[in-house]
């Protein structure tokens, strides 16, 4: 029996998760679930898979915690983390952004499996990372797909690997019509259906900044092994390209639960038990270069992958701050990437040598998003 935490049970990949664990009640024990707050769906999840704790960050009303099944103990934030872990021998680290980073430092000191979704994390512990690769499990859908290509693949015959990218819901816009892009354009991803910040990533590319760096960490690969390919359907997940010519690929139709099933049973596989396309339904499958004029976002977290050191929980600290303000209707879609290529021009603090450092460093990025957008951008849309 596997016991199973689902840290960000509330979100997209942690309501997938428990949608698989539900048909799989002989193999799967849900012992645990986490989210930021006490919400109506966190206590119906907990009231149906009646898991041994839940966890929030936000203080519960009486009302809610009298709604608990018997059986179900309530711990509030970090302790409850810790105890959440404890409990389990898998953990799907499912919390969204830079929230994640502490849960994943968490699973990786104790010695448990981590099913990393959140990718945050993975880019900024990536020494912890590497140190534990054997019981990291890529969750994210390239990641996860090479990850499966990869196992039989000799790193001497690989030419490159590719990540495929959608290209989002801005691919064949203009510089000048995404510069007007709404909210509610940005947030219409055309293929999955993803948490806001995420999404957000997806339509600048920063997503796939983030998972070139995702994957540095995981696969320990130089930078310049790994390319971004668009790929408009996400059909093909991951793709590896061996020295002999031949280009093996990952693909599967569009679907988390796919990746999700695959780490929680891994190194099982399991039968699919949702319904499948057939093979015909997945095409075309086509390729296109990105344009990386367009999309800076992937020049930056290149350059901040090269930079390393603090430069990489800088960046994700300003991405994450950017993107709130964009998301509150303060800053334009384009000034996302402008203000987080400031951000990192004006870096003037160490390396962090510890995760309190790491997270401090992540908070400078907000911080200094903050700073620039008050000094540069208050009240011009
Ligand atoms: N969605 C997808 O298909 C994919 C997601 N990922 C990655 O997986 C992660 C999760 O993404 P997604 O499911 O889309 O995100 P969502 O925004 O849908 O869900 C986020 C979850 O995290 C919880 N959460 C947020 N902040 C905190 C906090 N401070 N403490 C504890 N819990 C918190 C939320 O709780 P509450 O509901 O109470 O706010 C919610 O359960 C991200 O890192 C993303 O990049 C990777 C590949 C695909
Ligand atoms: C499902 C998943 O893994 C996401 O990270 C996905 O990659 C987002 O789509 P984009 O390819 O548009 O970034
Ligand atoms: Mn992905």
């Amino acid at each position: 029996m596997i016991k199973l935490a689902v840290l960000g049970s509330t979100g997209s990949v942690g309501t997938q998760t428990l949608e698989v664990a539900e048909k799989f009640p002989e193999e799967i024990e849900v012992k645990a679930l986490l989210a930021r707050r006490a919400s109506d769906t966190l206590l119906l999840q907990t009231r149906k898979f009646k898991p041994e704790l839940v966890v929030t960050y936000e203080e519960p009303s009486k009302d809610w915690l009298s709604s608990l099944p018997k059986g179900t103990q309530h711990m509030l934030g970090d302790e409850g983390l810790h105890a959440a872990v404890a409990l389990s021998d898998r953990v799907m680290n499912a919390v969204s952004g830079v929230n994640g980073i502490k849960p994943a430092h968490v699973v990786l000191k104790s010695g448990k499996l981590l099913l990393a979704s959140n990718k945050e994390s993975i880019i900024c512990l990536g020494e912890l990372v590497k140190e534990n690769r054997e019981r990291v499990i890529p969750v994210d859908s390239e990641h996860n797909a090479l990850f499966q290509l990869l196992r039989d693949i000799d790193v001497k015959d690989i030419r490159f690997v590719y990540l495929t990218a959608s290209g989002g819901p801005f691919k064949d816009w203009s510089l000048e019509e995404m510069s007007k892009a709404t909210k509610e354009q940005a947030l219409r991803h055309p293929r999955w259906n993803m948490g806001a910040k995420i999404t957000i990533d997806s339509a600048t590319l920063m997503n796939k900044g983030f998972e070139l760096l995702e994957a540095m960490n995981l696969f320990c690969l130089d930078m310049d092994r790994i390319k971004v390919v668009i790929h408009p359907q996400s059909v093909v997940h991951g793709v590896v390209e061996l020295k002999d010519g031949s280009f093996f690929m990952h693909a599967s139709q569009t679907d988390m639960k796919i990746p999700i099933m695959h780490a929680l049973f891994y190194p099982e596989r399991k039968t699919y038990p949702f319904e499948r396309k057939p093979l015909p339904e997945l095409s075309p499958v086509s390729f296109e270069e990105v344009d990386t004029d367009k999309f800076r976002a992937l020049y930056l977290a290149r350059w901040a992958g090269e930079m390393g050191g603090v430069y990489i929980p800088v960046l994700l600290g300003a991405d994450e701050e950017a993107v709130e303000l964009f998301l509150e209707g303060r800053i334009g879609f384009l000034k996302i990437v402008e203000i987080i290529e400031k951000t990192l021009s004006e870096v003037n603090i160490s390396d962090p040598r510890s995760i309190d450092e790491i997270l401090a460093a992540v908070e400078w990025g907000r911080a200094k998003v903050r700073d620039i957008y008050e000094r540069e951008y208050a009240g011009v849309v």
